[in-house]
C-alpha cells in the first residue's frame, strides 16, 4: 500500500473512531475490541514510519538491511531510497528536475523489475543503489564527483537490471528470444536493461526541460554504464583497473577517468552481496542459486542442455558461493580496495568476504563431481590471486 493511500485510510479510520455511533446490536464489547484493533493499526503505522525514517537516517551504513527497508516500505524501497538519494545530493535543484515526473520515472524503473523472480527484482535494483551510494561517498571519490556523475551512477545502479527476464543471455540465445537477435547475441541483457532506461526516461519527460545534446550525453554514459554491468566483461574491466592502479595514472579530474571508476564502481555494487554480513550476505546466495536453479527446471523441462550453476541436483548452493567469491568478488574488492585505500568500508567489505567464504565452504557437503570443478575453478582463481601477489 503507498504512502498515501495509507495516509487517507488512516484518516478515514481516525474519522471512523469519532463520529461512528454503536451500531444497534453492537455490543460495548465487540466496540472497545474494534477500537483496540484500530489502535493497534495506528501504533504498527506509526511504528512503521519511524523505523523507515531511522532506517533512511542510516542509509550510508553497509549494514543497512534492504529486505526490512523494503518490508517498511511496502515493497517501494527503491522509489523511496532514489528519492531519498536526490534529496541528499539537491540534484532535483541542480538539474530544475520536477518531482511528479521524477517519482513517475522512479515509479516506472520500480514496475518494471519482476517481482517473480528470486533475485533480479527491484529488491537487487535498491541494494545496488544504496551499495553505489556508499562507494560515492568515499573520500577517494566524493569531493571530485560533479552532480552530473552522481546522477548518472544512481540512475544507472536503479536500473541496471530493470525488465530483467529471470535467465541469462545463453537462455536467451538457445531459446531464439527476440532480444537476443535483436542485439546480436551480445550484451544482451545489459542492451535491453539500457534501452529500456532511456524508453522510461523519455517517456516520463524528465529530461524534457534539458538541451537535446545534454538528455544524448546522459543517455549514452547510462549506456556505458549499465553495459559495464556485463559479467562476461568482467576480466576486460579488472585488467584495465590493474593496469591504472599499477601504472597510479587515474586522475580524477578527468571526467574520462571518473567515468571509468563509476563503471567499476558500479560493478562492485553490481556483485557486493557476499561483501555484506553473513545474514544478508546468505539470502542473496540463496535467492541468486534459486533463480540459476529455477532456470536449470525450465531447461530440462525443454530438453535443453541444462547451464552451468543451474542444476539444483548438481550445483550446491555453498559451492556456487564460494566459487563466485573466489573467481569474481575476492579479484574485483581487493583491486577497489588499493584504490580507495585508505577504506575502512572496503576493510569490512573484505572482512566480510573472507568470513562469508569460509562459511560457504564449511557447508559444502562431500564434494560431488560437477562441485569438484567448482571448487577446482575457485582453487585456481586463488593460485592465480597468490602469483599475481608476489608478483606485486
Ligand atoms: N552471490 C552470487 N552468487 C553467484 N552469482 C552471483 C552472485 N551475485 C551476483 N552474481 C552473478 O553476477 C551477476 C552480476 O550481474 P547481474 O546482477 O545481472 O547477475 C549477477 C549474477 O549472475
Ligand atoms: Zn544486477
Amino acid at each position: 500500500m503507498t504512502d498515501r493511500r495509507v495516509g487517507v485510510l488512516q484518516e478515514a479510520w481516525e474519522c471512523c473512531i469519532i463520529i461512528q455511533p454503536i451500531e444497534s446490536g453492537e455490543t460495548e464489547f465487540s466496540t472497545k475490541r474494534r477500537m483496540k484493533h484500530l489502535l493497534s493499526f495506528q501504533r504498527y503505522y506509526h511504528t512503521s514510519r519511524l523505523l523507515r525514517a531511522h532506517m533512511l537516517s542510516k542509509v550510508g551504513t553497509w549494514n543497512f538491511d534492504i529486505f526490512l527497508f523494503d518490508r517498511l516500505t511496502n515493497g517501494n524501497s527503491l522509489v523511496t531510497l532514489m528519492c531519498h538519494l536526490f534529496n541528499i545530493y539537491d540534484l532535483i535543484h541542480h538539474f530544475q528536475l520536477d518531482i511528479v515526473k521524477l517519482h513517475g520515472f522512479f515509479g516506472m524503473v520500480q514496475k518494471d523489475y519482476h517481482s517473480q523472480n528470486p533475485y533480479h527484482n527491484a529488491i537487487h535494483a535498491a541494494d545496488v543503489t544504496q551499495a553505489m551510494y556508499c562507494y560515492l561517498k568515499e573520500p577517494k571519490l566524493a569531493d571530485q564527483l560533479t552532480p552530473l556523475d552522481v546522477f548518472l551512477g544512481l540512475i544507472a545502479a536503479a536500473a541496471h537490471d530493470v525488465d530483467h527476464p529471470g535467465v541469462n543471455q545463453p537462455f536467451l540465445i538457445k531459446t531464439r528470444h527476440h532480444l537476443a537477435s535483436l542485439y546480436q547475441n551480445t550484451s544482451v541483457l545489459e542492451s535491453h536493461h539500457w534501452r529500456s532506461t532511456v524508453g522510461m526516461l523519455r517517456e516520463s519527460g524528465l529530461l524534457a526541460h534539458l538541451p537535446a545534446e545534454i538528455t544524448r550525453v546522459i543517455e549514452q554514459q547510462l549506456g556505458s554504464l549499465i553495459l559495464a554491468t556485463d559479467i562476461c566483461r568482467q576480466n576486460e574491466f579488472l585488467l584495465t583497473f590493474r593496469e591504472h592502479l599499477d601504472n597510479q595514472d587515474l586522475d580524477l579530474l578527468d571526467a574520462s577517468h571518473r567515468h571509468f571508476i563509476l563503471q567499476i564502481a558500479l560493478k562492485c555494487a553490481d556483485v557486493c552481496n557476499p561483501c555484506r554480513s553473513w545474514e544478508l550476505s546468505r539470502q542473496w546466495g540463496e535467492r541468486v542459486c534459486e533463480e540459476f536453479h529455477k532456470q536449470g527446471e525450465l531447461e530440462k523441462k525443454f530438453d535443453l542442455e541444462v547451464s552451468p550453476q543451474c542444476d539444483h541436483k548438481v550445483d550446491s548452493v555453498p559451492a556456487i558461493q564460494s566459487g563466485f567469491i573466489s573467481c569474481i568478488a575476492e579479484p574485483l574488492f581487493e583491486e577497489w580496495n588499493l584504490f580507495t585505500h585508505p577504506s575502512l568500508l572496503s576493510q569490512t567489505m573484505l572482512d566480510h568476504l573472507d568470513k562469508n567464504k569460509a562459511h560457504w565452504i564449511r557447508l559444502l557437503k562431500p564434494r560431488t563431481l560437477a562441485e569438484e570443478q567448482t571448487y577446482a575453478c575457485a582453487e585456481s582463481c586463488d593460485a592465480e590471486k597468490g602469483e599475481r601477489k608476489n608478483i606485486t
